[in-house]
């Protein structure tokens, strides 16, 4: 497998412009699918493993308009999906599988077969049975795929054993998320924070192209003890890309912790002007950027596709009893996400993990929202934001069947049903916000001059307002604020 920035650029390009990739409908279903009964090729007689091989109906990606088939065709990889189905339910399998389906829509695939095997666990060599890999090789010959997309992390081995007897590229979920992200990499800090993500993805995953032949220059093989700058000549082609790739990850941690300096700076100034900040975190494809814009109006990417959002965004917003707040909407969860961005994104993460509460937004009409919830917060645990104060949005209450919305908040002490797409709920959600915010911690009485009335204002957004009089002289006011503002307080303190 190699990076193909070029495709990314052209796939972004395609899928933006492509109504279908929007409104796909799966219909799935697990139909029982013939296998021959015996295996010649291992002579194994594993009733389990043979009878496991099921076909996802109905998973093609439909496309209507023919020149749009024409021209997808000519960018996008037409791929078949592989799962292994340990353990749990076949709903369970399928909702594993319908994501990876979206997963790879995303990314600019056309989606041709699903297939998932019953295995009490990923073969060692080959991710799926041995046997079954020539019945997947059959596939991608009959549908005319040129890759195979597997549903989990595969060793480095298990792509290349594969990939030799499926005889077309084999990329595993990690790889295809990574893919994601890259397309989707705005920032200047998104960015350096994907590639980083994929190059440590592609380090040990490296093959040395040619095996022997590779080697550049003649001398010593497999150099490494001549000390730096010395390396050169004995080194094969595998040792220099693996040194470039070190060299370029060092590089990117570099730009990257510079660049959270930056928004450490801002996020300091957000602290002294002791403005509370609430992150919103939440499953890709939740909601959560909707539901900034629904509380800010911050007119941030709202998209019907994974990872829309990759960059956080910041907005001022305003509890009903008018403390003013930051909101921050930030990139989506997903299950199994891969470690390599989760290291990679920490400088994010780490904005969730220093807010003061954090509001997870659910898909409340998803088939296994408990599942997106628990993967959330392994997610946020990992981030240090394990411990925070969180809030639960039931999102989508528009679609969702209000029986198991209600089943859900059960579930939840502090949570809220709502709509960002209806606003239903939402004054709720922010007198729940406000509820939670942390009260700020000195209470003063002040006799504040009609002059003054920026630090009326003042009181007003940052602190809570307890009593209001107004007098001749000025206005008499009993608050709870923060310790700055107590201090300027004090020169009016009232007589
Ligand atoms: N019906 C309905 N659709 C919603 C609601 N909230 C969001 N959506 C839709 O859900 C999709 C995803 O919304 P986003 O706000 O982009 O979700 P996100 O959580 O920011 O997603 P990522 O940034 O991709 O992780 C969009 O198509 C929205 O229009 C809602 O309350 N009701
Ligand atoms: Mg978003």
């Amino acid at each position: 497998m190699t990076l193909r920035p070029e495709r990314r650029t052209d796939a972004l390009a395609d899928r933006s412009a492509d109504p279908t990739v929007n409104g796909t409908d799966i219909h799935l279903s697990v139909v029982d699918r013939e296998i021959p009964l015996d295996d010649p090729a291992t002579g194994e007689l594993d009733l389990e493993d043979r009878r496991a091989l099921r076909r996802v109906a109905g998973f093609s990606t439909e496309l209507t308009d023919i020149t749009e088939v024409e021209y997808r065709r000519l960018q996008l990889e037409r791929v078949v999906l592989v799962g292994v189905w340990t353990d749990g339910s076949v709903a369970d399998a399928e909702n594993s599988l319908r994501e990876l389906k979206l997963l790879a829509e995303t990314a600019g695939a056309e989606v041709l077969e699903g297939l998932i095997q019953r295995r009490r666990r990923p073969d060692e060599a080959t991710y799926i049975g041995r046997g079954k890999v020539e019945e997947v090789h059959s596939e991608v010959v009959a549908s005319g795929a040129d890759t195979v997309i597997c549903d989990g992390e595969l060793s480095p081995a298990q792509l290349r054993n594969l990939e030799e007897r499926v005889k077309v590229k084999v990329i595993d979920r990690t790889a295809l998320i990574l893919d994601i992200f890259a397309q989707h990499a705005k920032s200047r800090e998104g960015k350096a924070q994907v590639e980083l993500a994929q190059l440590s993805y592609f380090l040990p995953r490296l093959r040395g192209w040619g095996g022997n032949l590779s080697r550049q220059g003649g001398g010593r093989a497999g150099g490494g003890n001549g000390g730096v700058g010395l390396r050169g000549p004995g080194e094969t082609k595998l040792e220099i890309d693996r040194r470039r790739i070190r060299t370029r990850m060092a590089k990117l941690r570099r730009e990257i912790d510079g660049m959270k300096t930056g928004r450490g700076t801002k996020r300091l100034q957000r602290r002294r002007n002791a403005v509370p900040s609430v992150a919103i975190a939440g499953y890709t494809n939740a909601g959560k950027s909707s539901l900034l814009n629904r509380l800010t109006g911050a007119g941030v990417l709202v998209e019907d596709a994974l990872f829309a959002t990759l960059d956080p965004t910041t907005r001022r917003a305003s509890t009903p009893d008018g403390r003013l707040f930051t909101l921050t909407d930030t990139v989506g969860f997903v299950r199994h996400l891969p470690h390599q961005l989760v290291e990679a994104f920490r400088s994010t993460l780490e904005e969730v993990a220093e807010a003061d509460l954090v509001v997870h937004v659910v898909d409340g009409s998803h088939p296994d929202p408990e599942g997106q919830i628990s993967a959330v917060r392994e997610v946020l645990a990992e981030a240090g934001a394990g411990d925070l104060p969180e809030i639960l949005a039931i999102n989508k209450a528009d679609l969702a069947d209000p029986i198991e919305l209600a089943r859900l908040q059960t579930l939840v002490p502090r949570s809220v049903v709502v709509s960002a797409k209806t606003g239903h709920g939402i004054p709720e959600l922010l007198a729940m916000v406000g509820a939670e915010l942390p009260r700020p911690e000195i209470e003063v009485s002040a006799l504040v001059p009609y002059a003054r009335g920026d630090l009326v204002a003042k009181v007003h957004e940052r602190g809570e307002v307890l009593e209001v009089e107004h007098t001749a002289d000025g206005t008499r006011l009993r608050a709870r604020v923060d310790p700055v503002l107590a201090a300027t307080l004090n020169g009016f303190t009232a007589g």
